[in-house]
């Protein structure tokens, strides 16, 4: 039995549940147990605020967590990376006011930073020679330099729009971040087996992501114009229909290319695309 530290509520918290039940990994749905367990794979899930994940899998106490790379990195405990996510994806940044000129991070010599995350500004701070105090406040960050608190701050970035409500500028990043899988570094063998078992699902699942299949009806004579702009998986299927010199043509194709691909289909000739989700592939 595997278990998997997950935050409890907040921002990760319904990624989290949505890629387990991607996964096939079935969870009672009843919200307020600490600890629940899978009723078709070995796993349970303890759920727990996000800055206690780090620690909990660095003692062992829990086998993996799904944390921000941000809080795994604040924490800097002994676990290690398992797998990159991809959700949850923000950024560690400093910020000042934004009418100030900044000339470089040597504005920030003898000023006064509010962050809840005194780890990581600590380390860059001396790793880039800067002096200056590290005020730490645990949420509403961004009021800071507003109420006087402080005269930059250092915290999450995503859309900009907090930062911009409160008349800051980014002007460093520091980190990128995105939600992780954490291991413990101890697992028994039974234990790294159900995790290669819960690996394979995961990739399965994260394939197949911003993925379409696609079914299109195409004259025979321009299979071969068809085929060079499809980028599909291997090659794509092809089967007669019943009206002469008419085909079918099956494939994948990538969200991101996905409208370009359409219009050049549809000026060779293709008709009746269907577009369908694809819920894993394995590869
Ligand atoms: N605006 C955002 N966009 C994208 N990801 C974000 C954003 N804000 C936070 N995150 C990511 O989600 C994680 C959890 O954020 P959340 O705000 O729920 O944390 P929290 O308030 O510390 O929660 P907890 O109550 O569990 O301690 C962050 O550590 C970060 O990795
Ligand atoms: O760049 P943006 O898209 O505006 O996102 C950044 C904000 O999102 C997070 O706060 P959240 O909304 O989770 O609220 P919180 O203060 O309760 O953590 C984070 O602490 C920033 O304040
Ligand atoms: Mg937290």
């Amino acid at each position: 039995m595997l278990r998997i530290a997950v935050q409890s509520k907040g921002r990760l918290f319904e990624d989290t549940m949505a890629l387990l039940a991607e996964a096939d990994i079935k969870l009672p749905t009843s919200k307020r147990t600490l600890l629940t367990q899978s009723s078709n794979f070995p796993v349970e899930v303890l759920f727990l605020r996000d800055d206690d994940i780090p620690q909990c899998v660095a003692s062992g106490v829990a086998d993996l967590g799904i944390v921000g790379e941000n809080e795994f990195a604040e924490r800097n405990e002994d676990a290690e990376v398992v797998y990159r996510l991809g959700f949850s994806k923000c950024r560690l940044s400093l910020a000042i006011h934004k009418e100030i000129d900044y000339p470089g991070l040597e504005w920030f010599n003898g000023r006064k930073i509010a962050t809840s995350y005194p780890g990581i500004l600590k380390r860059f701070l001396k790793e880039k020679g800067i002096q200056a105090d590290i005020h730490v406040i645990t949420g509403s960050v961004e009021i800071a330099p507003g109420i006087g608190l402080a005269d930059a701050i250092f915290d999450i970035v995503s859309s900009g729009s907090t930062l911009i409500s409160n008349n800051l500028k980014e002007v460093e990043v520091i980190m990128k971040s995105e939600a992780l899988l954490i291991g413990n570094k101890n697992m028994t063998a039974e234990k790294k087996e159900v995790l290669q078992e819960l690996l394979f699902r995961l990739n399965a699942v994260k394939a197949a992501e911003d993925k379409k299949y696609v079914l299109m009806n195409v004259p025979t004579d321009k299979i071969k114009d068809i085929i060079e702009v499809l980028p599909g998986i291997k090659s794509p299927t092809i089967m007669p229909l019943a009206t002469e010199g008419w085909s079918s043509i099956h494939t994948v194709l990538d969200q991101k290319c996905f409208w370009e691909i359409i219009g050049k289909l549809k000026a060779i000739g293709a008709q009746g695309i269907l577009v369908l989700p694809i819920e894993k592939m394995i590869l």
